[in-house]
């Protein structure tokens, strides 16, 4: 038999490829992991998850501090700049790193700093920063490299007041005005922390509504509450060029429009990190966006390469990766896995926050599968009350006729958090997934989740023979 250096190796350190790594060593595996940066986390750790939202965290306890009633006792209402409120998120950067870093030791998973690329479908070479070059040797190799902000080529990423939502993070000071391309998640959830610092921000969504892929009726809520923090909202336009001075910037769309501000954020999709990788050697090939194709075990059509995160495209998430991770290190060696389609939930950070699972009203509507619809408004509820945050609202869809949840849509303060009550009965096998259980649970009191027993309780109003 062939001996190879590691039983699994994987490249990448972010969600993905250390939730691969961690199993394959828990299950007494040798494992290694390469990372192209020098410290690990991924992108996630350093430029994506963790940055953006401790940022936001901060505005948020900004924002905190100047609406509420109380504070006003202390002094008048403040703005902070923004390196300040973004110095806060190097912190927590530390702190993860520090943390995960001690996952690999304690686990006896070696570290190999450097870029990795295929020599042959159980080889890879490690280039290190001092240019020496390492082959490793593996059974079954796991991609987990991530993605990048796209860059079209006539943006001129160089320009000082042109950012990615990589490069955002380096950003000095702070703009009067910002023009955020690109209204997916990334963009609303800038947006809402801009506004949130008090600085005016247009965003330009190239669709007819925001995240399109919500339910509508929270789609048209987080409209409302971006326009009402000031932010304006530009929908069904398209960048034409862009003009970037030492005075500022000028967004000129297709509309004829053209917007000027102190700074441009360009976030307007991610490409998957596998040019470096000499896919050739090993029979692979990436589609335009750099994604990779795998089976319902995370393998690509090389048996003995799995590929997660990321790099194979949607849903694109930390939350998601590690599942992922964790599956295809389990795939390799032999186990069954599971293939995380439906269940994923979405988790949106713009202020409020958003998170569904499940099926939204369209999708059951063209799908021609009857519901109804049990509503909860924060503003109703004794937390919501107390608390302030009393914007929002809980939304359940379930069939009239079995009482199953068919979905789950909340926007609003814990939103993210508290959508795993639901998702947690909606995942119940049979009769288990039942709205009836919202209403013979005692539920905390006075809690946000009790907005799912007043949801439950008016949807099962509505029905006539209830
Ligand atoms: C601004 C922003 C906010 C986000 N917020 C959220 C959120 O709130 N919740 C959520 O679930 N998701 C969020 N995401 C998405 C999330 O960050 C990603 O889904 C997640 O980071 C993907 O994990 P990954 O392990 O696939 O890759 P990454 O985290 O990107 O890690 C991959 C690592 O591999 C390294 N690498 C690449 N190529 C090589 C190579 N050839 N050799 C060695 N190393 C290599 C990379 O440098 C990187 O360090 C956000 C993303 C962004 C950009
Ligand atoms: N809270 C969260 O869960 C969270 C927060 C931020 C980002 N993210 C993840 O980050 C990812 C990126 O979000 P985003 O806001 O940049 O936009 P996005 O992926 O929603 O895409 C925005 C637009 O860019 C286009 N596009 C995407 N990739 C492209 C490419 N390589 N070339 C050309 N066009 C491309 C898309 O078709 C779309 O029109 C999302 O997949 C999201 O899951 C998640």
């Amino acid at each position: 038999m062939t001996s190879y250096d590691y039983d699994v190796l994987v490249i990448g350190s972010g969600p993905a490829g250390e939730s691969a790594a961690l199993n394959a060593a828990k299950h007494h595996q040798r494992a290694g992991v390469i990372e192209d940066r020098s410290m690990v986390g991924g992108g996630c750790t350093h430029r994506g998850t963790i940055p953006s939202k401790a940022l936001r965290h901060a505005v948020k306890q900004l924002m905190r501090f100047n609406t509420g009633r109380l504070f006003r006792e202390i002094g008048h209402s403040r703005q902070i700049p923004y390196p300040t409120a973004l110095s806060v998120a190097s912190g927590v950067i530390e702190k993860q790193v520090e943390m995960r870093s001690k996952f690999y030791a304690r686990n006896n998973i070696d570290l190999h700093i450097g870029q990795a690329c295929f020599v042959n479908e159980h080889t890879l070479a490690v280039r290190q920063a001092d240019g020496i070059i390492e082959k490793i040797t593996a059974g079954d190799i796991v991609i987990a490299t991530g993605s990048r902000p796209y860059r079209p080529a006539d943006v001129d990423f160089d320009h000082p007041r042109v950012y990615d939502s990589d490069t955002i993070l380096d950003l000095k000071n702070t703009p009067r005005k910002i023009l955020v391309y690109g209204a997916g998640v990334i963009g609303c959830e800038y947006a809402s922390i801009f506004s949130g610092l008090g600085i005016k921000v247009e965003l330009i969504n190239s669709f007819d509504y925001l995240l399109a892929f919500l339910d509508d009726e929270i789609s048209v809520a987080l409209n409302y509450h971006l326009r009402d923090m000031g932010v304006m909202v530009r929908h069904r336009e398209e960048y034409d060029h862009l003009e970037a001075s030492s005075s500022g910037v000028e967004l000129h769309l297709k509309s004829g429009k053209r917007l000027r501000g102190d700074a441009l954020l360009w976030c307007n999709g991610r490409t998957g990190n596998t040019d470096g990788l000499n896919l050739e050697a090993v029979n692979l090939e990436a589609d335009q966006r750099g994604h990779l194709q795998v089976n319902r075990n995370y393998q690509t059509s090389t048996p003995n390469i799995y590929a997660v995160g990321d790099v194979i495209g949607w849903p694109s998430l930390a939350s998601a990766g590690y599942d992922q991770g964790r599956s295809a290190a389990a795939a390799s060696r032999g186990k069954e896995t599971v293939r995380y389609v439906d269940d994923v939930p979405t988790g949106i950070y713009t202020i409020p926050e958003i998170s569904s699972v499940g099926k939204t009203e369209r999708e059951l509507t063209d799908a021609k599968i009857p519901f109804e619809v049990g509503r909860a408004f924060f503003k109703d509820t004794a937390r919501g009350q107390i608390s302030g945050e009393d914007v929002g609202m809980l939304k359940i869809l379930f069939c009239p006729d079995s009482l199953a949840i068919l979905g789950i849509h909340c926007f609003g303060a814990e939103a993210t958090e508290i959508i795993h009550i639901g998702q947690a009965i909606m995942n119940q096998k049979g009769e288990g997934n039942t709205l009836k259980y919202f209403i013979t649970t005692t539920f905390n009191y006075p809690t946000m989740a009790e907005a799912y027993r007043i949801a439950a309780h008016n949807g099962l109003n509505r029905l006539n023979d209830y």
